[in-house]
């Protein structure tokens, strides 16, 4: 048995090695090392799956480290209080805070700040006091605020910034602030169905028995934000991962990539520009599709050109995808549901499918907080003193999870979990592609 000395020593050791690998990886890819400060957005390797490698243990070893030392009281009082550092994110994204300085890397003072965006200084000072204390924008001298590489996420290019918009205000309103009511009102309580989510009843007064796809469906505004906000996750979870690591440029030339429930496919665009041998088809709703073949003709007009995309409307309750393709790329579709969509949805794809084909989930998987392991989640177990999950360093799996159990009555799942639905559905486990963040599930026709 470990002395406490002894555990928290452990956990010293693998913060110096977990930062000292991060570094590496960062000289290895030629990147400057990130300065807290810096004016600039930080430089990345252009692939992070070995970065995040380092950093899953980082995260996991200093949280539970300061946690462990620090009095339950003040962690718990820390965490209560989360609410307002969302709060104070909303004030800074939408009132566009960062754009606002981003000329002046000297920074602006807060009376200036205020002013640009309407606000009370006043109110303002607190905000960006509060922010820049946990290193969201600096202040450079007392009241003048400059951005910082966090900061630098909010600004409006930046797709991070309407993920954060979005979870701070529609997901905050309809659905986080709800979470609770909903889990004990009689009508909602004991339903694991789509239209009786947290959000589901924090619109049911507008939209009575609405999922948050029915709200998006009715405010246009707030569905483009979310397609953006796309964008945000896809920077979250790996999309190198999967672009880089997936063995794509095995497949043979020509060979068709269905990506199911596609938004405006930005997995598929990276895989357009960087495997010619590949066909896309981008399935979705049908304003979804437009909104598609809009952002295609923008970033990548090429790929119409060279005829090596197609767009088709598909509502994946109700039919089958295209047929016949070589892959079927599912990727935060199958989290949007309860089970039994999950089956339909698998089933229509699975009807589509020939004997060659595969299907590949890319979800976050949850590991288990008390083993963990290859056969468990496609991951390695976290040295110890770390939890087998690597703790704090996969909070946000559990966290994803419980954010779609708000919005959709859905959620993330354990590798078995998946592997349940899939069997019921004539699928056949093949493997666990792990990409860190996130990880792709692939699975060939059961006969
Ligand atoms: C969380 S987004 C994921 C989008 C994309 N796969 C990605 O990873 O960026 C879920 C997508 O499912 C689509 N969707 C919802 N209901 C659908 C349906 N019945 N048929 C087809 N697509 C649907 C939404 O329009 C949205 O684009």
């Amino acid at each position: 048995m470990s002395s406490p000395k002894d555990v928290l020593r452990g956990l010293v050791a693998l913060i110096n090695s977990a930062a000292e690998d991060a570094m590496r990886q960062y000289d290895r890819a030629g990147c400057e090392i990130p300065t807290i400060d810096a004016p600039n957005e930080q430089q990345l390797p252009s692939d992070t799956t070995e970065l995040k490698k380092a950093l899953r243990v980082l995260e996991g070893a200093c949280r539970q480290l300061c946690i462990t030392l620090t009095p339950p009281a003040l962690t718990m009082w820390t965490r209560a209080l989360a609410t307002n550092d969302v709060a104070c994110l909303r004030v800074a994204v939408s009132s566009k805070v960062a754009d606002v300085i981003a000329q002046q890397p000297e920074g602006m003072h807060v009376k200036e700040i205020a002013e640009k965006t309407n606000l009370h200084q006043r109110k303002l000072q607190k905000v960006l006091r509060a922010l820049a204390a946990t290193h969201c924008f600096r202040e450079v001298t007392p009241d003048v605020f400059a951005n910082n590489p966090l900061s630098l996420t909010l600004r409006q290019e930046n797709t991070i910034s309407a993920l954060v918009r979005m979870r701070a205000t529609e997901f905050n309103k309809f659905a986080v602030s709800n979470f609770y009511d909903a889990l004990v009102d009689p009508e909602y309580s004991h339903s694991l169905d789509k239209r009786r989510s947290a959000w589901s009843w924090g619109i049911r007064n507008e939209i009575p028995n609405g999922t948050m796809f029915d709200y998006m469906e009715a405010h246009p505004e707030s569905y483009s934000q979310f397609h953006r906000a796309m964008g945000g996750i896809a920077k979250i979870t790996g999309l190198e991962g999967v672009v880089n690591h997936f063995p794509w440029k095995d497949l043979p030339q020509g060979s068709t990539v269905c990506d199911v429930g596609s938004g405006v496919g930005m997995v598929s665009i990276e895989l357009a520009k960087k495997y010619p041998n590949l066909h896309l088809m981008l399935q979705d709703l049908p304003s979804v599709v437009i909104q598609a073949q809009q952002f295609w003709a923008e970033k990548y007009p090429t790929a119409a050109e060279e005829q090596r995309v197609n767009f088709r409307p598909l509502d994946f309750f109700a039919e089958s995808p295209a047929k016949d393709q070589d892959v079927y790329y599912i990727r935060q579709i199958i989290h949007d549901w309860p089970d039994e969509d999950c089956e339909k949805i698998l089933k229509n794809v699975r009807a589509a499918m020939k004997p060659s084909s595969r299907v590949l989930i890319h979800e976050y998987i949850i590991p288990s907080n008390t083993s963990c392991g290859a056969r468990d989640s496609g991951r390695e177990t976290a040295p110890k003193p770390l939890l087998p999950n690597y703790g704090y360093g996969s909070t946000r799996t559990y966290l994803q999870d419980v954010n779609m159990l708000i919005l959709l009555n859905a959620g993330e799942r354990t590798l078995e979990e998946f592997n349940i639905i899939a069997a019921k559905t004539g699928l056949r486990f093949v493997k666990v592609w792990d990409f860190l963040e996130t990880g792709v599930i692939e699975y060939e026709v059961d006969v």
